[in-house]
């Protein structure tokens, strides 16, 4: 397992934003979602080893992040893309991936491969040398993803990847999502459940903090069968698991 978290939580004074989760999962594309405050990026953010829990155990990559020399080994061997990802105007989409790289201690000698082949990856190879101040939203997000997937990691965490992409580019990032999820563990959290239903093999639904639902996407759809709210079957899914969590 990738991913072994048992009772973990996090407090952020008196808000419990992760209240208590157990998550198990190897391989694969695990689809995060929930309302606005829910904990997908409090939970998130202890997976990338940027928060400690409050209690709770957490096992990455078969390591413990708790302690300095495993967690820097995870850290080596994992991507995350957070919801805001700063930016250095000044830099070019080669400069910042490449910044990335050696943060995680790629190889010297293979870091401008692996520089290339992740822009390439995420469609910005026309844009290599451009400055970032210079590109649209959407492409920023993808020179983020680019860093996130330059050490070929095997945990991956996007935070709202597809937040600004446009239609077309947020199809071939779930074209890439399930790529990656073939060989690394890959948490996705976004508010799209379109993604979920394209790209995901797993689904995990948080409410204040808790899991209220964890199964396939079909499992999901056919818990909005005959109920729920919502334009497609996932939605209705996802309205009707939430409703049941609220009442
Ligand atoms: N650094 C922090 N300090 C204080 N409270 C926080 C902090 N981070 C998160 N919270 C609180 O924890 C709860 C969960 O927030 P979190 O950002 O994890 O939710 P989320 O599901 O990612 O929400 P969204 O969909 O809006 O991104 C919220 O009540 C939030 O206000």
């Amino acid at each position: 397992m990738n991913v072994e978290i048992n009772d973990l939580t996090r407090r952020f004074g008196r808000t419990r934003a992760v209240d208590g989760v157990d998550l198990r999962t190897g391989p694969g594309v695990l689809g995060l979602l929930g309302p606005n405050g829910a904990g997908k990026t409090s939970l998130l953010r202890m997976i990338a080893t940027v928060i400690p829990p409050s209690s709770g155990t957490l096992r990455l990559l078969e390591r413990d992040p708790g302690a300095a020399g495993p967690r820097r080994e995870i850290r080596r061997r994992l991507g995350y893309l957070p919801q805001d990802l700063g930016y250095y105007p000044g830099f070019t989409v080669v400069d910042f991936v490449e910044y990335f790289a050696l943060l995680k201690e790629v190889p010297p000698a293979r870091v401008p491969a692996a520089v290339a082949a992740a822009v390439e990856r995420v469609g910005l190879g026309d844009k290599a040398k451009s400055k970032l101040r210079t590109l649209s939203g959407g492409m920023l997000r993808r020179a983020g993803i680019a860093q996130a997937i330059v050490n070929d990691p095997e945990l991956l965490l996007f935070d709202e990847p597809t937040a600004g992409l446009d239609p077309e580019q947020r199809v071939e990032f779930r074209t890439l999502l399930r790529d990656l999820g073939t060989r690394a563990t890959v948490v996705v959290s976004t508010h799209l459940v379109e993604d979920v239903g394209a790209a995901c093999g797993e689904v995990v639904l948080m409410h204040q903090g808790r899991i209220a639902f964890q199964g396939t996407p079909e499992q999901l759809t056919a818990r909005g069968e005959g109920h729920g709210t919502g334009d497609a079957p996932l939605e209705r899914g996802y309205s009707a698991v939430l409703a049941e969590a609220r009442s």
